[in-house]
């Protein structure tokens, strides 16, 4: 494999190495995939935990939208409450710790040249969604590859809350639409596929994270795709 892009022929060598290869032949192939098995449930446990403290002491910030000189509060498009990770504290290390694993492997079998991360812990409560959006501007290079991981222990269909992933902008049927259970991790390319978080009908928790290929700091950087959002 020589290619420095995402390379498709590279998918059949991949699916032989085993199952945690499946996600990164499938990220290789349709630009997203969901992977089960990256981060332990006990930590999952200790995270979620951790994400309910900090709602119920009220220390989450409403997020924005746009970039660092320009963010916006626009709630018309998106309304989650944010709390960025860092590696001070001993949970919250242990699962950037683990994005790093995913990070070298990405970079090992697709080529992907990430160099960074940023993540923070989001929560959705009741009415809470985010419009249909691309995580990072075409060509901009910046946020590269979207992690979301799911939180939620005991969702059922009727939380809502659910992720909508589409081929193109304007597409009425998603391509897949995932729901936001514990143990979910879903991988994207920021600049390539736009998605959509459903309105949650019961608190929903996770943790979004990007990958980027500079160490560039930024705030979101979003690209609302609906007129009239
Ligand atoms: O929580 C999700 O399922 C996706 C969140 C998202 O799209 C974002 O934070 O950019
Ligand atoms: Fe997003």
């Amino acid at each position: 494999m020589t290619q420095s892009t995402l390379d498709t022929n590279s998918t059949e060598t991949l699916i032989t190495q085993g199952p945690i290869w499946n996600w990164i032949a499938q990220l290789a192939d349709e630009n997203w995939a969901v992977a089960y098995d990256v981060v332990p449930k006990d930590l999952s446990r200790a995270l979620l935990e951790q994400v309910r403290g900090f709602h119920k002491e009220d220390i989450l910030l409403r997020a924005g939208i746009g970039r660092a000189s320009d963010l916006t509060v626009d709630t018309s498009v998106r309304r989650d409450k944010i709390r960025w990770l860092g590696h001070q504290d001993s949970v919250q290390s242990q699962y950037l710790n683990i994005m790093e694993g995913v990070r070298q492997e990405v970079n090992r079998a697709l080529f992907m040249g990430l160099f960074a991360y940023e993540a923070h812990y989001a929560v959705y409560e009741k009415g809470g969604f985010y419009a249909r959006h691309f995580d990072a501007f075409k060509g901009a290079k910046n946020r590269v590859l979207s992690t979301v991981f799911y939180l939620n222990p005991d969702w059922v269909e009727a939380d809502g809350g659910e992720l909508n992933i589409y081929a193109d902008t304007d597409d009425v049927k998603p391509l897949a639409t995932i729901p936001p259970e514990a143990g979910s991790l879903v991988l994207f390319l920021s600049e390539d596929v736009p998605h959509e978080v459903l309105e949650a009908r019961n608190d929903r928790y996770s943790i979004a994270g990007w990958f980027r290929v500079n160490d560039r700091l930024g705030a979101p950087v979003l690209q609302v795709v609906e007129d009239g959002l």
